[in-house]
């Protein structure tokens, strides 16, 4: 089932039009790639999918538009979104920080609060144990809990950050570039763990630069090139399509 409908996309910066047309659909378990030289718009959809950046065109998701939705309250909906950039609370743990990803789902209520002060103790010990979950469902070894982010190897670090977006779940994840900086067994992990987000129905829409990655995990792939979108299909056809060649090895198509 359809999950994430983009319709005729457009982005403009002044007088730069960074996305034109962009046209595509992600289903629930499936992994859509976004891919495209440097600058062709890949983020500034992200962005605009997200409400950070204005734009023309439609967004829907599961057939309600996301229009006028504020980019703080898109979570909500289910859309969640990882950056180029990790982005952690540079002071607290690795455990700390997955428990912040949990957000206020294990936090009791006033009312809840109030009625059974004695639960805060039991709440808070479930919330410690889910995020350790957490953690080891994104393959974060345990020992590195009780370090700060910046205190555990740099793949792992992209790796808390895609378990810190997908927090409680998620209906969407848009990943941008997860695997930047990332090699050898990490870029396996990353993979796996793509793949078990498929699996559990999340509509992934993945932008990378690591073909080797895309080719693998991807069901569809749309290509963009200097803000036109100018192939989607899956994975064979967009390496046959001599527009594709063209954008990335220049000539003609
Ligand atoms: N805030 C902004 N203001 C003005 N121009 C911008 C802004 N953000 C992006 N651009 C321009 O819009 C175009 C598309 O940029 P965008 O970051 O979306 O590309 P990208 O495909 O994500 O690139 P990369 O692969 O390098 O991350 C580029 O020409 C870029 O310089």
């Amino acid at each position: 089932m359809t999950i994430l409908e983009v319709r005729d996309l457009e982005v403009s910066y002044g007088a730069l039009k960074a996305v034109s047309g962009m046209t595509f659909t992600c289903r629930g378990g499936e992994i859509l790639g976004i891919i495209g030289p440097n600058g062709a718009g890949k983020s500034s959809t992200f962005n605009a999918i997200t409400g950070r950046v204005e734009k023309k065109g439609t967004v829907t998701l599961s057939g309600q538009s996301l229009d006028g939705v504020p980019t703080c309250e898109m979570q909500r909906f289910g859309l969640k979104r990882t950056f180029q950039q990790n982005s952690f609370f540079t002071e607290l743990t690795v455990l700390r920080n997955a428990e912040m990803a949990l957000g206020r789902a294990y936090c009791p209520s006033l009312p809840a609060l109030l009625r059974n002060p004695f639960s805060i103790g039991r709440r808070a010990r479930v919330r410690i144990e889910r995020a350790r979950e957490l953690l080891a469902e994104f393959h974060i070894p345990p020992e590195y809990g009780s370090l700060r982010p910046d205190e555990i190897p740099y793949g792992t670090q992209r790796l808390l950050s895609i378990a810190m977006s997908y927090g409680t779940g998620a209906k969407v994840l848009l990943a941008d570039e997860p695997a930047a900086g990332v090699g050898g067994e990490d870029m396996e992990v990353l993979a796996r763990i793509l793949d078990k987000l498929r699996g559990l129905g999340v509509a992934v829409v993945l932008i990378e630069h690591h073909m080797d990655l895309v080719m693998q995990v991807c069901d569809r792939i749309a290509v963009i090139d200097r803000g036109t979108q100018i192939a989607y299909g899956t994975p064979d056809e967009i390496q046959r399509d001599p527009k594709v060649r063209a954008a990335y090895l220049g000539g003609e198509a």
